[in-house]
């Protein structure tokens, strides 16, 4: 029997509902789980841990909502979504206190950037989709044209890297789309999507439109895929849930989109702007290095090698790592314990497999202890775990090269696909190089510079098909040819 509830819990002065948000209605769960915060570990709340009952009245809530929403078209939908983008820009404070003390991120760049981002990923969807045109063409007498219609219902789940960032991603296109959907936040950083449902409610999207089902992946998110009402399956997470994720699609023939892990290299030539190399290098550290297009492993050119090491070194030893409240903090803490002993084992495998740890490999004792230094290994031998699997942490790998096509080849070395870096002054060699590397997006003299019209997703094993722009409505949306017998209507 699901039942109604009111609670609240204060999270970083914030109350915030620890319910599922079902039909426009928070509903609670018998069972709950504990979630803590990285940023001291102290204990945030208990939260409603959903299973299939819970999922099947979100699945049928997103059911009965969907005829009228997607019936409103791109424009009467882009009203809604405006107000929507609007109330969660008018709470980026909240939003932003909220995650950090969630997920460990820091509280300047969730103000100033990723709330701001959430807002506008629901925003720039629903410009997107009252633009969005159909092709239309003739051939051999007859006319065709394509048209994007809403698919159903959008079952989407994302990680606690950056929840409400990652799932507006999701969310803003596949209500832009005409879909309703059903997101399963992340167990370990579930607030601010609980958060997002009172912004649909205050900007009175309709019942139904958009559903919270909090819980644990195994559960909760595995009844979601599950579930025989769902369209589609967007997915952000680990590259073995996004296996688990994928038989399950395959079996229900449901399309799935996978944004997925990486181990993204960052090459860094001899006749690049090396300051600028080294401030991209350091900043692979942000968020504790719990960024999945990180360019973790550094690849310089064997001629400046030694002097770039040194640089990083010296830039390593001014990061402040700490409370990430705090302004002066440029590194915060990993999201659990849980999740440390696995970075802290893939430095101990590092280290006895014969990699030389130059800087790092701590944790520091500090507030709850989930501090770990910035650590950066050289020296790695070529069959080291820690060239190969994602950390998720803040470790760098650092290797050298001698020509182009070394440092071509040491990039593609590499089961993941995400992302690549390229610093170089070479403007052919950018072109090269960067059309040679295989990766989902390659950046030249810059980092994670996005807009949102552009694909993002991962080649090899970091995903399956891509996101953004038009993209995004490939996936959400039935794509629909009509073809007609060109001059045979007489009115
Ligand atoms: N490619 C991209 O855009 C991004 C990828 N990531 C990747 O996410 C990973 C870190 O996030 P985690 O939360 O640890 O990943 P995860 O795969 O453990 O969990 C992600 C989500 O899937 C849910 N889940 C777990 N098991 C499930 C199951 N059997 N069925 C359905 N849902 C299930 C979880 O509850 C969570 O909401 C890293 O590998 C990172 O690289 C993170 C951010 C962006
Ligand atoms: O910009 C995006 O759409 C994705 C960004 C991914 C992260 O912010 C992350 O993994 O931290």
């Amino acid at each position: 029997m699901l039942t109604r509830s009111t609670d609240k819990i204060i999270v970083a002065n914030v109350p915030v509902s620890p319910d599922h948000y079902i039909g426009g209605q928070r509903i609670s769960s018998e069972k709950t789980f504990t979630v803590s915060s990285p940023v001291d570990e102290s204990i945030l709340g208990e939260v409603a841990a959903g299973g299939a009952e819970e999922v099947d009245a979100a699945v049928n809530a997103a059911l009965k909502a969907h005829p009228k929403w997607a019936a409103l078209g791109p424009k009467g939908r882009a009203v809604y979504l405006r107000r929507f983008a609007d109330i969660i820009e008018s709470r980026v404070e909240e939003l932003a206190a909220v995650e950090t003390m969630s997920n460990g991120s820091l509280l300047e760049s969730g103000r100033k950037r990723v709330m701001k981002r959430a807002a506008y990923n629901i925003r720039f969807f629903a410009e997107w989709a009252e633009n969005l045109k159909g092709k239309t063409w003739e051939s051999n007498g007859t006319q065709y044209s394509v048209q994007y219609q809403p698919s159903g219902v959008a079952a989407l789940i994302t990680p606690w890297n950056a929840p409400l960032m990652l799932t507006t991603w999701k969310v803003g296109p596949a209500l832009a789309a005409g879909n309703t959907v059903v997101v399963k936040p992340p167990e370990w950083a579930p607030f601010t999507c609980s958060l997002l449902a009172d912004c649909a409610e205050e900007a009175g999207l309709p019942a139904g439109v958009l559903n919270i089902v909090q819980g644990i992946g195994e559960e909760a998110g595995a009844a979601l895929t599950e579930h025989p009402g769902i369209s589609r399956i967007s997915f952000t997470g680990s590259v073995e849930t996004g296996r688990i994720i994928g038989k399950v699609a395959a079996d229900r023939i449901v399309p799935a989109s996978m944004e997925l892990g990486g181990k993204s290299p960052l090459v860094v030539f001899a006749d690049s702007d090396f300051e600028a190399a080294v401030r991209t290098a350091i900043g692979q550290y942000d968020n504790a290095g719990q960024v999945c297009l990180a360019g973790t492993r550094i690849l310089v050119e064997q001629s400046i090698a030694d002097r770039f090491l040194e640089a990083m070194t010296e830039a390593a030893g001014r990061i402040v790592l700490g409370d990430p409240r705090k302004e002066e903090t440029d590194v915060g803490p990993l999201i659990t314990r849980e999740h440390m002993n696995k970075v802290e084992g893939f430095v101990e495998r590092a280290k006895e497999q014969g990699a030389r740890l130059v800087y790092g490999g701590n944790v520091s004792e500090q507030l709850g202890g989930l501090y770990f230094e910035p650590t950066l290994f050289t020296d790695v031998p070529e069959h080291a775990e820690i060239l190969k699997e994602e950390v998720f942490g803040p470790v760098l790998t650092f290797q050298t090269f001698s020509i182009e096509e070394e440092a071509i080849q040491m990039a593609n070395n590499t089961e993941y696909g995400l992302a690549a870096t390229i610093f170089t002054g070479n403007e052919d060699r950018a072109k090269r190089v960067g059309s040679a590397i295989t990766a989902g997006t390659v950046w030249i003299n810059t980092f994670f510079a996005r807009d949102l019209s552009a694909p993002f997703g991962g080649s090899k094993k970091s995903g399956i098909g891509r996101e953004g722009g038009d993209w995004s409505f490939d996936f959400f949306c039935d794509i629909v040819t009509l073809a007609h017998k060109t001059d045979s209507f007489s009115s």
